[in-house]
């Protein structure tokens, strides 16, 4: 696992440098703009064109946030903090344009600290990315998978969670669990046999690999039973993302043998880790409860535990938006 730990250290290391640098060129550049301001401009600033460019940067920003829920390439808001204030570098650059500010020293020094800026954030991005490609292909290699599924196993995730703990521990993030677990298994094996549900198996997991994001990993848990972790992710996007599960599996046809057609439905628990518990034991424990919750609930349902080690049934069905239901 040496490899692992340095790539992580590479890519936090490589993150916060990238939003001090940006933080720094930020700053900087308010400072010189500034300075340049108050000794010597001679017009009133274009405040409409300042609010265009807030607008803009604003905007950017929840793009890299909303993005960061369901795609597979940008992750971690560290970065998106990072992109946004690389923009708002530039914005301010290009503002000063619009004021003229007669000074070659505020074109030099804002330009090379953006250039700088602009290069740590990509850094950061691609480190991150690789560092979960990393991981992963590590992880095949160390016999962490299941032999039928091809998914992480128990053990992975012993070992994963606790290097994304630490991560979330450092970045001050969320981090996320949900359990699934398939409804009416039994049935499948006991009408179709255990080849065709073995199958079930490997085309559910490669089915939920399909959509989650690059950072969140897929674990079978036991026989039916899987475990999606979600770093730097909150209760309410990892309601989203059941929710997405369960409708996505809803509607799929598991095709068995290019003849055979088989629907299924599966019942999830939702839990976010808090700072007290510990991942394993605890965070587990109250999405597993979740997750039987949702089974006595009538299945093919999302239930969120709350904090309080209980849970509460937020959605019957999928579909129900997470608004209303963070009890927790
Ligand atoms: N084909 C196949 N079946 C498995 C595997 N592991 C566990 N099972 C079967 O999964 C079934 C689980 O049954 P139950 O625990 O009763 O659960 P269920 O039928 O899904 O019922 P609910 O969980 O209440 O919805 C059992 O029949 C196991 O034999 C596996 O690797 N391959």
């Amino acid at each position: 696992m040496n490899q692992t730990v340095t790539a992580k250290k590479q890519s936090s290391m490589a993150m916060r440098i990238g939003v001090y640098l940006g933080l720094f060129v930020a700053l900087g550049i308010l400072v010189v703009f500034g300075f340049d301001f108050f000794f010597s401009r001679q017009q009133q600033p274009d405040w409409v064109l300042v609010g265009v460019y807030a607008f803009l940067a604003t905007l950017t920003y929840y793009f890299f946030i909303v993005n960061d829920l369901n795609a597979k390439k940008l992750n971690g808001r560290a970065m998106a903090m990072s992109f946004f204030i690389c923009y708002l570098a530039l914005s301010l650059v290009a503002i000063s344009f619009a004021y003229q500010i007669p000074s070659n020293l505020v074109w030099y020094v804002s330009g090379m600290m953006l250039i700088i800026g602009y290069s740590m954030g990509a850094y950061g991005v691609t480190k991150w990315g690789r560092y979960h490609k990393k991981v992963k292909k590590v992880m095949i290699h160390e016999n962490l998978t299941d032999d039928l599924t091809g998914l992480f196993n128990r053990r992975a995730f012993a070992i994963n969670s606790n290097r994304e703990l630490d991560f979330c521990l450092t970045s001050g993030s969320d981090f996320s669990v949900i359990m699934l677990d398939i409804d009416d298994f039994k049935e499948i094996n006991d009408r179709y046999g255990h080849v065709a549900g073995d199958e079930v198996l490997k085309q559910l997991s490669a089915l939920i690999n399909s959509f989650i994001r690059r950072s969140d990993s897929v674990y079978r848990w036991g026989g039916e039973e899987f475990v999606v972790l979600l770093p730097i992710t909150g209760l309410f996007e990892a309601h989203q993302v059941a929710n997405k599960i369960v409708k996505i599996v809803a509607e799929h046809t598991f095709i068995i043998n290019q003849n055979l057609k088989i629907n299924l439905t599966v019942s999830l628990g939702v839990a976010q880790w808090v700072r007290q518990e510990s991942l394993l034991n605890d965070t587990l424990n109250r999405a597993d409860k979740a997750l039987y919750k949702a089974k006595s609930n009538g299945k093919n349902a999302v239930v969120v535990a709350n904090y309080k080690d209980h849970a509460d049934d937020v959605s019957k069905k999928p579909g129900g938006g997470p608004d209303n239901q963070l009890s927790a």
